[in-house]
């Protein structure tokens, strides 16, 4: 373990120093199990599960228990009885890193711990304002910046979540139809743990009226999680991904991107380094790198999508 660079508030730790802190963390998911949860064109093996995920697994059990800890010691102190508050843990990172597999993977683990918790995964991108305001407001080609979500409702989400309220909806986006599915949604209803998946989850909120204080999704958030990667790995993986597509999802006639699986690939992959480079790319270098210093940890992926290096926040 290696203090990262001065003044940084992140341990550094090796693939091999982290792997050591899985202590006796009980390995609960089968090969089978992370193949069925990965993401697609994401070669994670169950060794790369065993090795990333269970000592995070067991810095976040010690996480929870701490923060329920605190709650308790609250209530004591206050002498009231308040409704259950979720442990909320943030995965960020820019498109095609991983950050599904990484919540998923977390959510089974966390899911089989002895007492059973209940958690739930939300995903941000149900947030985004539908393509029908995109395309009034003008920001088609930028969905995945600030301005593409509805910041207030995300954090009014999270706030109503961390309150204890039951039974709340959260929209959902379809890849396929590339939009917001109108009058569909997820209910999360009291989880101890929530998961929450997006570019935007360390990024500040939208300034609200005049004088409206500005709210951050990262504040109702107890643990973040930064997947990181070199640009030019992530964009040889966007691609990667898009041909893969092509020969599968683009397919359907449902499919927006139906289009490029109808043109050769050579046209087709054109309009997939577009997307990369002028959307996708401006977005992680401007929106979503930037906050990866406000994350709790850091997994630094290697051109292989191997985490090769893991920085934890001491402070
Ligand atoms: N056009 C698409 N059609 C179908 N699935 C997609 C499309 N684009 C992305 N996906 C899937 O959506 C999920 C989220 O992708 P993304 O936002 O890039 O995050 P990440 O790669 O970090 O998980 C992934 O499982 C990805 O495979
Ligand atoms: C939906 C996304 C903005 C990701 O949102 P997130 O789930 O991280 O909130 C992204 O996957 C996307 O569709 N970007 C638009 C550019 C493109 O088609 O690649």
């Amino acid at each position: 373990m290696t203090q990262s660079a001065e003044l940084s508030p992140y341990h550094h730790f090796s693939k091999a120093e982290w792997v050591a802190l899985r202590a006796d963390e009980p390995m609960t998911l089968s090969a089978d199990d992370v193949l069925r949860l990965r993401a697609l064109s994401d070669p994670i093996s169950l060794a790369e599960a065993e090795q990333v995920y269970l000592p995070l697994a067991r810095l976040l059990s010690l996480y929870v228990e701490a923060i329920q800890g605190l709650h308790r010691v609250s209530q004591r102190f206050l002498n009231i009885g308040a409704p259950k508050v979720p442990f909320i843990i943030g995965v960020a990172g820019s498109v095609a890193v991983g950050k599904s597999t990484t919540a998923r993977i977390l959510r089974a683990l966390l899911q089989r711990w002895p007492s059973s918790p209940k958690v739930d995964l939300v995903t941000t991108d149900g947030y985004l304002h539908p393509n029908a305001t995109l395309i009034e407001r003008g920001l088609m080609r930028r969905k995945g910046f600030p301005e593409s979500f509805d910041r207030a409702r995300l954090v009014a989400f999270l706030a109503a979540v961390k309150s204890g309220t039951p039974a709340l909806d959260v929209p959902i986006y379809s890849h396929l139809v590339y939009d917001v599915v109108p009058g569909e949604h997820l209910i999360v209803d009291q989880p101890d743990i929530l998961i929450v998946e997006g570019l935007n989850i360390l990024q500040p909120g939208a300034p609200g009226k005049a004088g409206a204080p500005i709210l951050y999704a990262s504040d109702f958030i107890d643990f973040s999680i930064y997947i990181d990667a070199d640009p030019g790995d992530l964009e040889a993986w966007y691609l990667e991904r898009f041909f893969r597509l092509r020969e599968t999802a683009f397919r359907n006639p449902d499919s927006f991107f139906k289009r490029y699986a109808d043109m050769s690939k050579d046209e087709a992959g054109k309009f997939g380094l577009d997307n990369w480079r002028s959307i996708n790319l401006p977005n992680l270098m401007d929106n979503i790198a930037p906050t990866r210093t406000r994350a709790d940890l850091i997994l630094k992926k290697g051109s292989d999508h191997l985490v090769a290096d893991v920085l934890l926040r001491m402070v």
